[in-house]
């Protein structure tokens, strides 16, 4: 359905337009592509890619952006993708949807720092509905077990091996205080602090968090060692009892998961394969094409809401 030459008629600027405004985003604000990739993966599992993530609520609906598990999205990815499709707007108007933006930007962010090259393919058309309501059922919390991760990405067609690969994304960005702040103040009844923390990895945290509830900012990398490039740190960490969320820790714990940390802890390569082919098949969940969706006008409104 979707192809890589889906605009090479129609927008042959494309592929360069993006890049360049991802580029000097990346360039001015360095948490640009942690953002960029979250947001996308939230654009994904709830409705498909299909940039309904990026409406705006009105008087009338109360949009996916404004769901609680969305509040911590980044600014700046949301605007990445507006300026891009400004600058899209200008050379060929009304063509480009904004979840092919989102897809596009996203690739290239990875890329950016020092992610894999995948292809992204185009023709996604953006979605007509944005519900606050319909996000919570469709993106999955750190607090829950293994069990309930790998049951969710499933339905969502991912194996096990692909749900390992993905979480990799928290290689690079950070996580609030009050998204760990059980682990390290709230663990049991018989010990505050998860003792399969690295002691001084807990300890820093504590600082960090120390008032996570007035100070609700506050917040820690999720790969303490290399937050800001893209590697396979993040699993290397797991296996030293650095991972930050709970969701994290319990994939060198889960006898289904820990095999892919171990491959991935000792061969970078293989992550990144991995985390390519993963991203490819993300990036086609639930898309819509033809009258099935819209390209929008701009990337924070229906156009049939507009005036
Ligand atoms: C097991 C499923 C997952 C859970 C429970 C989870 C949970 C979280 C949480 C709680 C945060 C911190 C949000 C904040 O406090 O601002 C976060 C951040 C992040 N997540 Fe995930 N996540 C999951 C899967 C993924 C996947 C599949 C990707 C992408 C491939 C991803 C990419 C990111 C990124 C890049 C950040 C950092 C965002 C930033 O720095 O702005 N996550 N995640
Ligand atoms: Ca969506
Ligand atoms: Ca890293």
């Amino acid at each position: 359905k979707l192809s890589m030459e889906y605009y090479k008629k129609t927008c042959p600027d494309l592929e360069s337009i993006v890049r360049d405004t991802v580029t000097s985003k990346q360039m001015a604000n360095p948490t640009t592509a942690a953002g960029t990739l979250r947001l996308f993966f939230h654009d994904c599992m709830v409705e498909g890619c299909d940039a309904s993530i990026l409406i705006s609520s009105n008087h009338i609906n109360i949009a996916e952006r404004d769901a609680d598990i969305n509040q911590s999205l980044s600014g700046d990815a949301l605007e990445v993708v507006a300026r891009a499709k400004t600058a899209l707007e200008l050379t060929c108007p009304g063509i480009v949807s904004c979840s092919d933006i989102l897809a596009l930007a996203t690739r290239n962010l990875v890329t950016m720092v020092g992610g894999p090259f995948y292809n992204v393919r185009l023709g996604r058309k953006d979605g007509k509905v944005s519900q606050a309501s319909r996000v919570e059922a469709n993106l999955i919390r750190s607090n829950r077990t293994m069990e309930d991760i790998i049951n969710y990405f499933a339905v969502k067609g991912f194996t096990i091996e692909e749900m390992v690969a993905l979480s990799g994304g928290h290689t690079i960005g950070f996580s609030h205080c009050k998204e760990f702040a059980d682990r390290i103040f709230n663990y049991n009844r018989t010990t505050p602090t998860d003792p399969e923390m690295y002691p001084n990895f807990a300890e820093g945290l504590k600082k960090t968090c120390a008032n996570y509830q007035t100070n609700t900012a506050m917040s820690a990398f999720n790969d303490v060692i290399t937050p800001g490039k893209f590697d396979n740190m993040y699993y290397l960490n797991l296996k030293r009892g650095l991972g930050l969320l709970s969701s994290d820790h319990a994939l060198v714990k889960d006898p289904r998961t820990r095999p892919f940390v171990d491959l991935y802890a000792a061969d970078q390569a293989a992550f990144f394969k991995a985390f390519a082919h993963a991203m490819e098949k993300l990036a086609h969940q639930g898309v819509k094409t033809g009258r099935k969706g819209e390209v929008r006008h701009r990337c924070d409104a229906f156009n049939f809401i507009q005036s």
